[in-house]
């Protein structure tokens, strides 16, 4: 695809002995959410590291948007559009929800918003940071400090964070992991509502979660690619329906 948001091509990686990123070739389109799936230790979480650039593949390739991001630091990639939410605390706990998102929105715009007088930069800076909550729903608790926003509430603030980043691709690292059904339900529907805007790519256990959400969904085993394809696709495959063991994939 000539328009890949990601493409991550023959990514190799391997601990000493252990070969945990075989290949792995994945590529996600404009607005797409595309899922990665697998057994405990198949290598999604270093998959996303490596993406992010917190861990460096030992070969392949990493584009985004057409750049060769592979050897660069994680605040590099950053500034090209990639943002990571989950399994990683971006919340700060003294600051009110409507501070942490103000931040993000700060870090994006960098100096911007020096040469406004100092009342209408911060008026601003809270306009956008507001909307920021408004799209997860926490508008409501703008003013209470991060430290005590409920487990769900804290996963919606680091989604708005994120979405203040303005991100290309959007890396979401097990978004339901720890959160109770409603909690999960209400990250599904927040998420259904931001598909489309940007590129995303989610790790994730939650099977209900996944097959509500992805467009595209890889199979990771062993670090290799299993399958690839629509949910209807992967579901009916009987190579994944085997590598899950007979737990059924709904
Ligand atoms: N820093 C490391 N050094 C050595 N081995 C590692 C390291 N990080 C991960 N591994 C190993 O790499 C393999 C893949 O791990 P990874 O965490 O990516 O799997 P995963 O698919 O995300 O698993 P889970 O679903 O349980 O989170 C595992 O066998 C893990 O033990």
């Amino acid at each position: 695809m000539a328009d890949a948001v990601l493409l991550i091509e023959n990514l190799r990686k391997r601990f000493g002995g252990l070969v945990v990123t075989d290949g792995v070739t994945l590529e996600i389109g404009p607005g797409e959410l595309h899922a990665v799936i697998g057994p405990n230790g198949a290598g999604k979480t270093t998959l996303i590291h490596q993406v992010s650039g917190t861990l460096s593949p030992d070969d392949g390739r990493i584009l985004l948007n057409g750049t060769d991001i592979m050897h660069l630091p994680p605040d590099e990639r950053a500034k090209l559009g990639l943002a990571r939410s989950f399994q990683i605390t971006s919340v700060l706990p003294r600051f009110s929800a409507l501070e942490n998102v103000a931040l993000a929105v700060q870090a994006r715009s960098g100096s911007s918003y020096r040469f406004l007088r100092p009342a209408a930069g911060e008026a601003e800076l809270n306009d956008q940071a507001m909307a920021a909550l408004t799209e997860v729903s926490l508008d409501h608790r703008a003013d209470i400090l991060a430290a005590h926003l409920s487990h769900g509430e804290k996963r919606a603030l680091e989604l708005a964070i994120a979405l203040a980043l303005e991100p290309k691709l959007l890396l979401l690292d097990e978004p339901m992991a720890g959160t109770g059904p409603e909690e999960s339900e209400r990250i599904v529907t927040v998420l259904k509502k931001l598909k489309g805007r940007f590129a995303m790519l989610l790790v994730e256990h939650d099977m209900d979660a996944v097959f509500a959400l992805a467009d595209k969904i890889s199979v990771l085993v062993y670090g290799r690619v299993l399958a690839s394809g629509t949910p209807h696709a992967v579901r009916n495959d009987p190579a994944v329906t085997e590598a899950y063991l007979g737990e059924e994939l709904e």
